[in-house]
């Protein structure tokens, strides 16, 4: 508080001239020579400093201390003018009598001025060098009634604790709080010595009610304590926040000592840093976020070498990388997602036609639950490759993970923390890997999920990820946190629909990939396999083409499979021989004729087989569905010297068994039908064998191969090898129905086979099969074994 200093009034910047300079009529009684100050509020009762420097000013003051008349002291409007008119200047001031003019040696002049009393100006007058105002007196009232003593009580205590808050109060306000004994002046007193700006002093100096005067200057100073306090408040805030800091600055500064003795580094703290950075950009939901802080605040507290210490790392490396908000764009444009499903695959047209609906629905409608897709069908017809082509539709990431052989809910959902190496499950695993969170996300191998047992249900952590009720708030026992799965487009594969597990077949829309025909394969080669395959060898279409039939030949004699894998792979072979041509030098350009292939090849693999194997008796041509898409199998019979048993090889289930038996019973019955004489059972045993031996079969439906294969034993007469036949027999010799018929006939097509016997009340099931491959069959429909046997056996030798 610095009220009582003087303060500069001007800035005149000339020498005033000496006194009297310049004569002028001396002042009327009611008039007074007027000071204008800047910044400075004179009270009654006050003893001040006043420095002068206009000459107006100069010459007033000289002619007050002259003629022993107080001065007239009035504060101006606007500090900044410099020669302030009546009209800039306030109407009210103080008389001031001047005690003490002093001129420094720099020529500036200082008035110790005592406040007398306040007046009003009547009138400016004019005549004289400097300012001169006709005033009037304003009387003080100084009766004190209770109500004025009451406030004066306050403004003491207020004073008192003023002077208290302030670290140095000065010694007048301390003496002041004895003074402060009538209202009026007292109210004047404080005033002067507040640190108020001049016009808030003006404001009070021109109050002339007592009361109404000490009001003011009672809520000025209750103003100005809680500045006081409240800015005492906050430095006492800064300074424990200060403190707080200091000292964890300290701590840690000594924590880094003893981590530095103990062997961690510089280089730990920067990595802990990152760490922290990277959860703060890893947008995680709030439960893991605080998880994540946790963790690392263990790991700040540890040294690097303990144990513990990469564990909490690696833990916080999957809590920052994992993809908790970050998505692809997902527009989906319908027309745009058939071209690309068009361009990638060839036919399949349900099978697209059914992922655009898929898709369509999912624009429509993208929070709805959408079900979980199922390719189901045999290796190498594109499951893989349509799941591809949709994540490349809908602008999301591909993953897959396989299921072959899992056993463990682990492998799945992850391990505990507490297991020494553990880490998340496959479906988190994934999820990283996508790096967004709303991948196509491919379960490959449904069918060959392990059983769950001692480990807990694979199947059942599967669901709880694909379930859409639940899936939103994913648990993976490493993370220990939920994981928002709601977002991610599972597809399921699976070679066979019947030993993908009963709950996740029922969660899903089963999409059955059947294989293709031969003409279809040729279509894939033509347009998709020899194109991927020259940009793999690095060939141009112009250095290599395929003769007319070339291809043919390869898919009718080099592969036997219901997709396109080994055709590939085959014409991948014919590629990387012509690619050596070229390289080497030794040709420009090659077409691949069918001849060329047995040379590049190796001979033909699949010719003649059926052709070759039944040339003899006693061997008829089956037809068996398999989860890799149907095959044919050779049924053979031989009778040997024995004592009547009927021996069975070849792997064969309990079912296949019984239909063997089925079988030879059968035609014991019928030898008469069929001209066969003099057996002797008693004397010979039996013998079937089903080749390929590795392989478990098992089924009914190779009863009518059976029986035939044995007719063709006893009659001598061979089978015809260009027909194959499936269907179970009855004793009474009739054939019934059997499963996978469109795979089955594929399958005899795929080995050369043109005539297939199927079981007449197979015929709506026929329907399925594709009509480029019924065009090249001849189908005959049985009812009966004997109608088999007039279609299939030669004409018979003597044997
Ligand atoms: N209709 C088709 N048009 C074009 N290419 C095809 C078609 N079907 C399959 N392919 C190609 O055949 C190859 C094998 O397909 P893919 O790997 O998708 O088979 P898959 O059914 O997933 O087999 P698996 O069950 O063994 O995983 C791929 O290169 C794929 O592009």
């Amino acid at each position: 508080m610095n009220a009582n200093h003087g303060s500069r009034v001007d800035r005149g910047s000339h020498e005033a001239e000496g006194p009297g300079a310049r004569p002028h009529p001396p002042l009327p009684k009611d008039a007074a020579a007027i000071i204008a100050v800047r910044n400075l509020a004179l009270f009654p009762g006050m003893v001040t400093a006043v420095s002068i420097g206009r000459e107006q000013s100069v010459t007033a003051a000289q002619e007050a201390i002259k003629t022993e008349r107080p001065l007239g002291i009035l504060l101006q409007r606007d500090p900044a003018e410099d020669e302030p008119g009546p009209r800039e200047l306030y109407g009210v001031g103080t008389m001031a009598h001047v005690l003490r003019y002093i001129t420094t040696p720099d020529g500036s002049h200082h008035l110790i001025c005592h406040g007398e009393h306040r007046f009003r100006v009547i009138e400016f007058l004019d005549g004289w060098p400097f300012l001169v105002a006709r005033i009037v007196q304003v009387p003080e009232d100084e009766t004190l009634s209770s109500a004025l003593e009451a406030r004066l009580v306050t403004l003491r205590q207020q004073v008192q604790e003023y002077a208290e808050a302030l670290p140095m109060p000065p010694m007048e306000l301390i003496n002041a709080i004895h003074q402060l004994t009538a209202p009026g002046p007292a109210a004047d007193l404080v005033t002067g010595l507040m640190d108020i700006k001049a016009q808030e002093k003006q404001e009070i100096l021109e109050t002339f009610d007592v009361r109404e005067r000490l009001d003011k200057v009672l809520a000025r100073m209750a103003h100005v304590l809680e500045v006081i306090h409240m800015s005492r408040k906050i430095t006492e805030q800064t300074r424990e926040a200060m403190d707080a800091r200091q000292r964890e600055f300290l701590l840690r500064e000594q924590l880094k000592q003893i981590q530095k003795e103990l062997g961690d580094t510089d280089e730990t703290a920067a990595e802990l840093e990152e760490v922290a950075k990277a959860i703060a950009n890893a947008k995680m939901p709030e439960e893991v976020e605080k998880q994540a802080r946790k963790e690392l605040k263990r790991l700040q507290r540890m040294p690097d070498s303990a144990g513990e210490y990469s564990m909490i790392r690696t833990y916080l490396d999957w809590l920052t990388e994992l993809p908790w908000s970050k998505e692809s764009e997902t527009a989906i444009d319908i027309a745009e997602a058939r071209r690309i499903l068009d361009e990638d695959h060839y036919g399949l047209e349900k099978i697209k036609k059914r992922m655009l609906e898929y898709l369509a629905i999912r624009k429509l409608n993208p929070g709805g639950k959408s079900p979980i897709l199922c390719f189901v069908g045999p290796p190498g017809v594109g499951k893989t490759s349509l799941g591809q082509s949709i994540a490349h539709a809908t602008g999301r990431k591909f993953v897959h993970a396989s299921l072959g052989g899992v056993h463990d809910e682990a492998e799945i959902r992850g391990h505990r923390r507490t297991y020494i190496g553990a880490l998340p499950g496959s479906i988190i695993q994934g999820i990283h890997n996508a790096g967004t969170r709303n991948p196509v996300f491919m379960l490959d191998e449904m069918d060959k999920l392990g059983a769950g047992g001692f480990h807990g249900d694979p199947a059942s952590a599967l669901l709880e990820a694909l379930d859409p009720e639940q899936n939103g708030t994913f648990r993976d026992n490493y993370l220990g946190l939920p994981f928002d799965l709601s977002h991610v487009m599972f597809i399921g594969t699976a070679n066979v629909l019947d030993t993908i597990p009963g709950p996740l077949r029922d969660r899903m829309e089963v999409i059955q990939l059947p294989g293709y025909t031969e003409e279809e394969k040729l279509e894939i080669a033509r347009r998709y396999l020899v194109a991927r395959q020259l940009a793999t060898n690095g060939l141009t279409a112009p250095q290599c083409a395929f003769e007319e039939g070339a291809l043919a030949a390869i898919v009718r004699d080099y592969t036997r499979e219901a997709g396109v894998r080994n055709l590939e792979r085959e014409i991948g072979s014919v590629l990387r021989h012509v690619a050596m041509g070229v390289a080497e030098g030794k040709v420009e350009s090659v077409r691949v004729k069918p001849e060329d292939l047995g040379e590049i090849l190796g001979p033909p693999r699949f010719e003649s087989e059926t052709a070759m194997r039944t040339s003899v008796p006693g061997v008829a041509t089956g037809l068996a569905w398999t989860p890799v898409g149907g095959d044919i199998l050779f049924i053979e019979a031989a009778r040997v010297p024995g004592s009547g048993k009927l021996l069975l090889t070849g792997q064969l289930g309990d079912v296949m068994k019984e239909s063997a038996q089925a079988a030879l019973s059968l035609l014991k019955g019928r030898l008469g039908e069929l001209g066969v004489s003099g057996e002797d059972f008693e004397q010979l045993d039996v013998h079937i064998h089903v080749p390929a031996g590795a392989t478990p079969k098992d089924g009914p439906s190779a009863g009518i191969a059976m029986f035939v294969a044995l007719a063709s034993l006893f009659t001598g007469r061979s089978v015809r090898s260009d027909t194959a036949m499936t269907g179970e027999i009855s004793l009474r010799g009739l054939v019934l129905p059997v499963g996978g018929i469109k795979e089955k006939v594929l399958a005899a097509l795929r080995s050369g086979i043109s005539r297939v016997l199927l079981p007449e009340r197979n015929r709506k099931e026929y329907e399925d099969v594709p009509p480029a491959a019924r065009e090249r069959l001849q189908i005959l429909w049985i009812d009966q074994v004997h109608e088999a046997l007039e279609a299939v056996l030669e004409e018979g030798r003597d044997i």
